[in-house]
């Protein structure tokens, strides 16, 4: 029997550096940010989940559930995670942000194939230079863990996964991969990359 992989697209943050407009649903390139994501995912999963803590009917809008966190206090992206992986029956759950419209095509095949190499419990990804903490193939068992971890006033994931059985996926022949769009600033460079 195959593996159910299902997905969580994280667009929960307040979105700060981009003044505060929620992220997912800015435009790039003709698009809200968060449907480059979703295209980019689409193929790799059985099911997909949007985290929004805002805009519900605009995120309703893709066709996907829309799951806002268990506390409303945007405790950062482990509140997300873990308000997903009490919603998936899936034997693995992999979670993006909305702001990462380059994501790899083969994100699931690599991860999963080097979890499954090293019997290890989650595969984070990395760009060859830095590890991309909320990109995270992981098993949803593991959300007791997490929510200790949260409830303890702990907020790094890193911190989180160093406490486990974790591989770094390593995904340096593709570096533009996790171009991450924090500001308007980076939103119009990638825009601009895009269209050349
Ligand atoms: N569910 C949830 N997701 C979050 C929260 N904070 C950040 N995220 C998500 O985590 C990912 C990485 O966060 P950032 O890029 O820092 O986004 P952000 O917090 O909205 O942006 P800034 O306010 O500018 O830091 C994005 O996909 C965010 O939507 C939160 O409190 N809850
Ligand atoms: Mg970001």
């Amino acid at each position: 029997m195959s593996l159910q992989i299902n997905a969580v697209i994280l667009a929960g943050g307040m979105a700060r550096r981009m003044g505060g407009n929620d992220k997912g649903l800015v435009d790039l390139n003709g698009q809200p940010m968060i449907k480059h994501a979703i295209d980019r995912i689409k193929p790799q999963v059985k099911e997909i989940l949007i985290n929004a803590n805002r805009n519900h009917s605009s995120y309703a809008e893709f066709g996907y559930p829309v799951v806002s966190d268990e506390d409303s206090g945007y405790l950062g992206p482990l509140a997300g995670m873990i308000t997903a992986m009490a919603q998936t029956n899936a034997d693995y759950l992999l979670v993006v942000p909305c702001d990462c419209p380059l994501l790899p095509t083969d994100l699931v095949s690599r991860m999963l194939s080097q979890l499954e190499s090293h019997d290890a419990d989650l595969a984070v990804a990395s760009d060859g230079k830095r590890e991309q903490p909320v990109v995270m193939l992981l098993k949803p068992s593991l959300r007791d863990s997490m929510k200790a971890f949260l409830d303890g006033g702990e907020r790094k994931i890193d911190f989180w996964y160093a406490k486990h059985n974790c591989v770094v996926t390593d995904f340096s022949d593709q570096p533009n991969a996790f171009v991450n769009v924090n500001t308007p600033e980076q939103k119009q460079q990638l825009s601009e990359a895009i269209a050349k």
